[in-house]
């Protein structure tokens, strides 16, 4: 029988406890738990959070694996207290068929970090034709739930709703990568707005978004299916999520850490670090974005970590590849815009970061919180830590961290899977 004692921890930032952990699973949370054959972890001064869950990571293999493999990209998420990820089906090959899921998979149990979910894209090939083996993923070994063209738009909107149609069976549900491209093309790489214009950046108008937002809420509500909507970026998406969520629309979206903190002033250097999609917006949408998420109307935060090989990203901004990281400077991030400034709880933080994200994904013992009987996937916050972000400190294997040079008042110090440490004194172990 191994036993573990977390000593002390804020639990989600409320009163202090222990949490005893027997086997994996959490035995006890309470006052002077019995030390007894326990390895012993002083939590004193830290906030326990239930391992957090990302519905959005690119982890890149199999294809790109000299910008992340499962392993690192598995890493990553456990330096940044992640205890499970979905990764986004945008690889070479594609996950299209219910052996390409399976392969992942397997490899992210390999790596044994976190889980890794595969999300399946939605059509073959992320073509934007035909649609993918979905039923064969959803009952395979990997049992996908989340299905998503992500890196595209699944623009034609027969295909959304006959995808919608299909994932009804089996309560899966449709991520949408929100991106008009008659609208905003593939060049498109900056706000449009008078920054793109003085730039001379092909403009991506926040409306390209908004439209596609728009229909895909109706197309959820014609089909009685369930869409969530990817990396929301503007003021306009926000205010017909909530106009759907008023109707009872069956319909959950995520906000990236990066669209929570920075804005598009920040391409002025044409530093393609900050080359993102949908790109960083002003900060009009910035502030739509942080209430949204306060209010409920965004139910969650998602990494849309990206990695991408230095030959990829240091280019001329409109070459350079779109994406940055995420998973290891995402608490940090949230907790100095959502928290330090008084926004939200930490009890709010492991919401929108574990219980709401891994209820979307349908996962099972994962974002169940600290309670007696869940599996232990628990993290360890310092809550009035200093740190200063280095791009050469990541374990991601690529370097393209918008964060490099800034600092924040939260660290990960502990991550723990199924009672076993992944991560100690902000280390991997
Ligand atoms: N977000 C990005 O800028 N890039 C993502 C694709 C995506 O999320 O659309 C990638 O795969 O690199
Ligand atoms: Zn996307
Ligand atoms: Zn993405």
């Amino acid at each position: 029988m191994s036993r573990l004692l977390i000593t002390g921890a804020s639990i989600e930032g409320g009163a202090a406890a222990d949490v005893l952990v027997v086997d994996g699973a959490i035995a006890e949370v309470g006052h002077d738990l019995d030390r007894s054959g326990a390895e012993v972890v002083d939590a004193d001064g830290l906030v326990a959070l239930p391992g957090l869950v990302d519905l959005h990571t690119h982890l890149r293999e199999p294809g790109r694996e000299d910008a992340e493999t499962i392993l690192t990209g598995s890493q990553a998420a456990a330096v940044g207290g992640y205890t499970a990820v979905l990764a986004m089906a945008n690889t070479n090959p594609v996950t299209d068929t219910a052996e390409a899921a399976e392969r992942v998979h397997a490899l992210g149990q390999a790596a044994g970090v976190v889980d890794v979910h595969p999300v399946g894209s939605v059509t073959k090939g992320l073509a934007g034709e035909e649609l993918s083996e979905i039923g064969l993923m959803a009952r395979s070994k990997a049992r996908v739930r989340v299905f998503s063209d992500d890196g595209r738009c699944v623009g034609n909107a027969r295909v959304m709703r006959r995808a919608l149609e299909y994932v009804k069976a089996f309560g899966g549900v449709i991520s949408q990568h929100s991106q008009d491209t008659d609208l905003a093309g593939s060049a498109s790489c900056c706000h449009e707005g008078e920054l793109s214009g003085r730039l001379g950046l092909p403009g991506w108008p926040g409306v390209a978004e908004d439209v596609i937002v728009a229909r895909d809420v109706m197309l959820a509500r014609h089909t009685g299916s369930r869409v969530h909507v990817a990396h929301v970026s503007t003021a306009g998406s926000v205010e017909v999520l909530r106009w759907a969520k008023s109707q009872g629309i069956d319909v959950t979206a995520e906000v990236t850490p990066h669209h929570l903190l920075l804005t598009t002033d920040l391409l002025a250097g044409y530093d393609p670090t900050f080359k993102v999609n949908p790109p960083l917006r002003p900060a009009e949408d910035v502030e739509a974005l942080r209430a949204a998420l306060a209010d409920g109307t965004i139910d969650a935060v998602a990494t849309d970590h990206a990695p991408h090989a230095r030959h990829d990203k240091e280019h001329a901004f409109v070459d350079a590849a779109f994406g940055m990281l995420g998973l290891e400077t995402a608490v940090q991030v949230v907790a100095q815009v959502m928290v330090e400034s008084g926004r939200m709880t930490w009890a709010d933080l492991a919401r929108v970061m574990s219980t709401t994200p891994a209820r979307i994904a349908g996962l099972e013992g994962q974002g169940q919180g600290l309670v007696v009987g869940a599996p232990a996937n628990l993290t360890l916050v310092d809550p009035s830590a200093d740190v200063t972000v280095d791009r050469a400190d990541s374990v991601s294997l690529s370097r393209n961290n918008p964060y490099h040079g800034r600092s924040f008042g939260a660290s990960v110090r502990a991550t723990f899977l199924r009672g076993r440490a992944t991560v100690l004194d902000g280390t991997l172990v």
